[in-house]
């Protein structure tokens, strides 16, 4: 196989000694240090912090093409949501029925307990799960809207037991989505605003008049939202960075070459900035791979934006074995892996990094994305190396619980003592002193 570029994707071959460099640039995702970006977020988001509401309505009149002048424009109420839910044609309404229960029953499994133990001396120790007062999420509405998205955000909170979730999503040129707020109504959204970008992310972290304030804020964006996450982090709380979409597949060369394609488009066609990559080591597969992409890539409604995503951020990569597949994918960290080979689970040991593990030729990426049950908000951007996909741990804190015995507080007292008088912290070490007994 030739290390050429074809009109769509390039084609990589680790034997060439360019191939780290190439591949390093197409790994390059500006994202949030893009300068200019950066510096209009600010604007938004201080503009947002003095003005409120009025900001807010300016911002999304502005970047969303709208002319409202009231905050009561952008916020739907709960009759709303459940009208846009009882008007799904049946079909729509089984579907994100079903979702919604997969997605439900796997975050069940991610609860985690309250635990306390009693260490000999009679102290009890421990840690208290609490869930957060009031979440925000952010679903995606610029390109697209993204139901899906709702259902992933909104379920793990719920089940985590958030008191309060505020939902915001762009609404360009005014269009509502009924799935999307339908989602919303079946997912238990409390309010849901119809903005985004910056103003949105601003809003749910500073609070306005009409926006409540939230102690979180999660959910995918565009690199207005990632930037405006990343700047209000530490006075509210955020899940991750979440960049461009992303997928790696990785062949044995015996699935189907036209499946492939298309599980690279499925990534491809969020945004240009998306990333596909497919590695395996039969030339000819790739090569195939090559021209279903080539005749299939006309057929998609988004082609414009699948093929400028392959072509910027596409690559078609020829390795030597498995064990430099292997290498590949822990160098990439992909937000979604999917192991289209035989045998994927002889593989799993070996895999450190990625958000989402798709295994065998049947487990396409997109059942993940809708309905088969974990979470499709994941680590992007080589994230997945220090972070894990959206989840019920998101939405909780942990405290721990310390309840000394009198005989534990003696114990402890004689050990912190020594280490406070070490520091020359005496009002630390007097205070553990005078639970001493005996002294
Ligand atoms: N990781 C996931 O789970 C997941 C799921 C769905 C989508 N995504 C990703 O989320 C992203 C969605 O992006 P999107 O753009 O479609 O929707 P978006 O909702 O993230 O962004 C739209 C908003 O961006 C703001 N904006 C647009 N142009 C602007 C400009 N020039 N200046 C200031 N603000 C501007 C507007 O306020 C607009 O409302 C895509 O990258 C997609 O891949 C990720
Ligand atoms: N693939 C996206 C996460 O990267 C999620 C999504 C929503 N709808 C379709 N896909
Ligand atoms: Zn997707």
């Amino acid at each position: 196989m030739s290390d050429t570029t074809t009109a769509t994707i390039a084609r990589l071959s680790t034997r060439d000694a360019a191939f780290h460099q190439r591949l390093d640039a197409l790994l390059d995702w500006e994202g949030v240090s893009d300068k200019a970006v950066q510096a209009r977020v600010e604007e938004i988001l201080a503009d947002v912090k003095q003005r409120g509401d009025q900001a807010v309505i300016e911002a999304t009149n502005r970047f969303d093409r709208l002319s409202v002048d009231a905050m009561e424009q952008l916020c739907l109420t709960p009759d709303q949501l459940k009208k846009a839910y009882d008007g799904l044609p049946a079909e729509q309404r089984d579907a994100l029925a079903i979702a919604a229960e997969r997605i439900k029953r796997y975050h069940e499994r991610q609860k985690p307990t309250s635990w306390q133990y009693e260490e000999a001396d009679g102290t009890v120790l421990g840690q208290k799960v609490t869930p957060l007062d009031r979440a925000g999420i952010y679903v995606p509405g610029g390109k697209a809207a993204y139901p899906s998205s709702v259902l992933m955000n909104a379920i793990p909170a719920h089940v985590a037991g958030v008191r309060e979730i505020v939902m915001v999503v762009p609404t360009p040129d005014g269009v509502l989505n009924d799935l999307v707020l339908a989602a919303a109504h079946l997912a238990g959204v409390d309010y849901v605003f119809t903005i985004g970008g910056a103003q949105a992310v601003a809003a749910l972290a500073y609070g306005t008049q009409s926006v409540p304030r939230v102690d979180k804020i999660v959910g995918p964006g565009n690199i207005y939202v990632a930037t405006a996450k990343r700047a209000v982090f530490g006075q509210v709380g955020i899940d991750m960075i979440a960049g461009p979409s992303e997928i790696m597949v990785v062949s044995d060369g015996k699935t189907d070459p036209d499946w492939i394609a298309m599980d690279l488009f499925s990534q491809a066609e969020h945004d240009e900035d998306a990333q596909a990559i497919l590695v395996s080591w039969d030339a000819e597969h790739l090569d195939a791979v090559a021209s279903s992409i080539e005749r299939l890539l006309p057929t998609l409604e988004r082609e414009p934006i699948a093929r400028a995503s392959l072509n910027r951020r596409g690559a078609l990569i020829l390795c030597r074995d498995q064990a430099e597949a292997v290498e590949m994918i822990n160098r990439i960290a992909p937000e979604h892996l999917e192991l289209s080979v035989a045998e994927p689970g002889a593989w799993l040991d070996d895999i450190r990094h990625a958000g989402a593990i798709f295994m065998g030729r049947h487990t396409s990426e997109a059942l993940g994305d809708y309905c088969a049950g974990p979470n499709h908000v994941l680590p992007t951007s080589g994230t997945a190396r220090f972070s894990s996909p959206l989840g019920v741990y998101d939405f909780q804190k942990r405290s721990s619980i310390i309840h000394c015995s009198p005989e534990g507080a003696s114990e402890l007292g004689k050990v912190a003592s020594v280490l406070a008088r070490g520091e020359y912290l005496t009002a630390h070490a007097r205070s553990a002193e005078y639970r001493i007994r005996n002294r």
